[in-house]
């Protein structure tokens, strides 16, 4: 049981964006999706919680299939399945508390105190304590960040997906969200799926490294063994040479 896409077909228009991909995300582990702009890694995430459906093919998570879901068992999917999103996409009118705790007041299951509580809990997880009380617009980007990913876990959710967790971060800010990513691995027990275009940030967090090229999956693995690949394709896309891929037939 985990994530599973299985022949997954996409278009937008007469666009084919997925044509064909098939993944296995396996349990308590980092999966990484790598591949080149516009090659459809965002569109994996959101068939992921049923925000657009596959045109062909089957996306399960757990023994459910996704994409036959309406309502509110897409809304309970989505308590399971927590979102990290590319720019944390915080509210500026809200307090971070009241941003963390807005799944948690829909979910309608615990009390006020009781969302303190969780709220305080999931910002001290990802090392943001006292700063309840705070806007967005007062924080780094790298806290709004981290602000995400405590609104994500605050409703303790199996899975977590990253949507480009380090674009736009420092160096020094993106080994911090790194080490973040790999602790709620470690002490949640989640089972994450990420696309990145950062393939530094790839190696060092993920436990199976998968490459999109052309609507499915060209190469997956342990990431240690990218290294050792001989497919032009992927060792173009590595090495940063585009030269190696037109010698593709
Ligand atoms: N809702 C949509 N309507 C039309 N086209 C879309 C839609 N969503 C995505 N696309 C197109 O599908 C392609 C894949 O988009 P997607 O965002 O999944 O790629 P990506 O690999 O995540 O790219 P990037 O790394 O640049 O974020 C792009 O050409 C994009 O323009």
């Amino acid at each position: 049981m985990s994530i599973r896409l299985d022949g997954v077909v996409k278009a937008f228009g007469d666009h084919t964006v997925l044509n064909g991909f098939s993944l296995d995300v396996a349990e308590g582990g980092i999966t990484t999706i790598i591949g080149p702009s516009g090659s459809g890694k965002s569109t994996t995430l959101k068939l992921v919680i049923g925000l657009i459906r596959p045109d062909r093919g089957e996306v399960w998570v757990d023994d459910v299939r996704v994409d036959r879901l309406e309502g509110d068992a897409l809304y309970e999917l989505r308590r399971q399945v927590g979102f990290v999103f590319q720019f944390a996409a915080l509210f500026d009118s809200m307090t971070i508390a009241d941003n963390v705790a807005m799944g948690l007041r829909r979910a309608g299951e615990l009390s006020e105190q009781q969302i303190r509580e969780r709220v305080r809990e999931s910002l001290a997880l990802v090392d943001l304590d006292g700063v309840e009380d705070k806007f967005p617009n007062e924080l780094s980007g790298g806290m709004r960040k981290r602000a995400g990913v405590a609104r994500a876990v605050a409703l303790r959710p199996r899975y977590l997906l990253y949507d480009e967790p380090t674009t736009g971060l420092d160096p020094i800010t993106v080994t911090v969200i790194d080490r973040l990513i790999l602790r709620m691995k470690e002490e949640l027990g989640v089972t994450s799926l990420v696309i990145t275009h950062d393939l530094d940030s790839a190696y060092r967090i993920s436990d199976h490294l998968a490459m999109l090229h052309e609507g499915r999956i060209r190469w997956q693995g342990p990431p240690d063994d990218v290294r050792t690949v001989d497919d032009p394709v992927v060792r173009g896309f590595i090495e940063g040479k585009p030269e190696l891929w037109e010698a593709v037939p």
